[in-house]
């Protein structure tokens, strides 16, 4: 009589039946959690309290580093939030051995309508800032599509969405940081102040001083998004309606598409509007509403089509299906009666499915997912979809076009032009025969280099330090490095921190 195999029955009810975890347990708590910061988020800002805590703050961080230079500067620092909060796939191991330096900065500052800049601090989310702003009238000029990305995290890693091919990456809207260095000290840096560490901030992973505020441009905020639907059923079509809306000069404020084969894709284009056409308005962000890109998918067949999105309901179009990562979560997630009665709920916060997720379920990622965000010239998107059709097959993919100022730091262009670049997001089970996570995004990775792209960062990184050192420009990194005090003793560089063997 063979032995029953309780281990495996586990890590089958582990994968397959997670849902019941996320949806009896992590759902009610995400939302309390929301509910909580959302409160506590409109009475700080009502009450204005925060600028006056936020020096106190400042001094608070400052007495911390001092605190580890006095201490004879052991190890290296980061900052203390826990790495199950981040929205990047894994945790950071470098948190449990470096000395962790609390930034619990979470308020915005000051909104300056008069010089239209918003001063955040670093751990302000999208959800936090928006919420703000659009009641105002305001807006950021890209806002990063889900609700829990910080400031501190867009600004020290990346931070792209569907309005970036005309206003780029979320740090070409920062008119100025205030950080602290490796000596304690307290500087702010612009493109008029300290212009050399403006530029190397974006991109340094916190290895040049900790970020404890954020000066970002806003601009004018309209109630609705007029979004047009653009059904494309052939990679020449979508290549050329793509690159189209992205170059147009007048209008096209928002560009984006997702691929749902290799044939197959919707190219949306969209603008701001005061007033929508009637019986024409769509509030997807409601909580029975299906996910957004089902209802796009849902254009390739009934064609060309125009909506009005409520500005906030478009920002975050994305968030409550996590693109389509929900989908191997909660696989009945858009069923109709599953939305009226629990949508409310949706989504779980990624900070908790980190948090809470299994050996099993992280084995399960390691070996059958591949989430990745290459940013590669637009001019070689046709070749780039094929490499990604060669080694993953995952579809849907989110193409986001940016252009790329050229300016001094870790990204340059070729030829030190302005350049219009694309991310393309893959997020999902691989559907080709012999998927091997090392390999195959290794092999992702040398096509990206090689077409002068880039990785965004809080993915897997399997790069070596000389190849990643090829493919971000380190000249002006490792010239602040050897100039800002103590920083060489105080910070790894970002390699260390943002390779795939420094995190878990
Ligand atoms: C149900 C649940 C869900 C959670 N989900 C998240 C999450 O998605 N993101 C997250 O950062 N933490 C999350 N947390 C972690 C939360 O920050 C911890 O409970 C933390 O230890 C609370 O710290 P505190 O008691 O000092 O509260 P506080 O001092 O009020 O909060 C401090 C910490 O809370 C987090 N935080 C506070 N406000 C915000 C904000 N506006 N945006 C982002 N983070 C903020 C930051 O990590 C900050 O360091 C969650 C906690 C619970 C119980
Ligand atoms: N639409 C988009 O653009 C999306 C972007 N992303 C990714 O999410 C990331 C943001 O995630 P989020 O959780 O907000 O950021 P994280 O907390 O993951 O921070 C990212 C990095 O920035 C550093 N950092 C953050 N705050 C500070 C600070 N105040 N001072 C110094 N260093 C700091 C962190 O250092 P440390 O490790 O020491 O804490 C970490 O290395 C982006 O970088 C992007 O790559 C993900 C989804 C969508
Ligand atoms: C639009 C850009 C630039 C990036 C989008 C990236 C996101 C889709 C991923 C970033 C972190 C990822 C995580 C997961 C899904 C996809 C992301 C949100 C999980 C929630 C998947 C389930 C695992 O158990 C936990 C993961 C945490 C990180």
């Amino acid at each position: 009589m063979p032995s029953f195999d309780w281990k495996a029955v586990q890590k089958h009810i582990l994968i397959h039946y997670r849902w019941v975890f996320v949806v009896l347990f992590l759902l009610p708590l995400s939302a309390l959690y929301d509910i909580y910061f959302y409160v506590r988020s409109w009475l700080i800002f009502r009450v204005n309290s925060a600028p006056r805590q936020h020096g106190r703050r400042l001094q608070h961080v400052q007495r911390q580093v001092k605190a580890w230079h006095d201490s004879g500067q052991q190890q290296h620092m980061c900052t203390a939030r826990p790495g199950w909060q981040t929205i990047s796939f894994r945790q950071a191991k470098y948190k449990q051995i470096y000395t962790n330096i609390s930034i619990n900065m979470i308020d915005i500052l000051e909104l300056d309508t008069q010089k239209q800049t918003v001063w955040c601090e670093p751990l302000v989310t999208m959800g936090q800032l928006t919420a703000t702003l659009v009641e105002l009238g305001w807006t950021v000029p890209v806002v990063p599509e889900m609700d829990d990305l910080t400031i501190g995290g867009l600004v020290m890693g990346s931070g792209i969405e569907t309005s970036s091919h005309k206003a780029g990456l979320f740090q070409h809207s920062c008119v100025s940081f205030e950080l602290v260095l490796a000596d304690g000290s307290a500087v702010t840096c612009s493109e008029t102040e300290n212009a050399e560490l403006f530029y190397s901030v974006p991109w340094s992973y916190g290895t040049l001083g900790f970020l404890t505020a954020v000066e970002i441009k806003i601009v004018p905020a309209k109630r609705f998004v007029r979004l047009e639907y653009r059904p494309c059923n052939s990679p020449a079509q979508l290549l050329q309606e793509f690159s189209d809306a992205t170059k147009r000069e007048d209008g096209n404020q928002f560009v984006e598409a997702i691929c749902f084969t290799r044939e197959t894709a919707v190219v949306m284009v969209g603008n701001m509007v005061d007033s929508a056409e009637p019986g024409k308005v769509n509030c997807i962000g409601r909580w029975h509403m299906p996910w957004f890109f089902k209802h796009v998918e849902s254009f390739l067949s009934s064609g060309t089509a125009v909506e009005y999105l409520p500005i906030r309901d478009y920002y975050h179009r994305h968030t409550r299906s996590i693109f389509w990562e929900i989908q191997d979560i909660i696989p009945f997630g858009n069923n109709v009666v599953f939305r009226w009665l629990l949508g409310w709920l949706v989504p779980p916060k990624v900070s908790l499915l980190k948090l809470t997720q299994s050996q099993a379920i992280k084995e399960l990622y390691e070996n059958n997912h591949f989430i990745q965000d290459m940013l590669v010239p637009l001019d070689r998107l046709g070749p780039a979809l094929d490499c990604f059709h060669q080694e993953v097959q995952i579809y849907p993919i989110w193409l986001c076009p940016f252009l790329l100022p050229s300016r001094p730091g870790m990204l340059q262009s070729v030829g030190d032009e302005d350049r219009f670049y694309v991310d393309i997001g893959t997020y999902g089970v691989p559907h080709v025969a012999d998927f091997k996570p090392v390999e195959t995004t290794r092999r992702v990775e040398k096509f990206v280099r090689e077409n002068n792209g880039f990785q965004m960062l809080y993915a897997d990184s399997y790069l070596t330090r000389e190849e990643f050192r090829q493919m971000f420009d380190h000249k002006l990194y490792d010239k602040l490095r050897q100039q800002l005090p103590e920083t060489t003793k105080a910070f790894p560089e970002v390699y260390d921190k943002v390779n795939r063997n420094a995190r878990i």
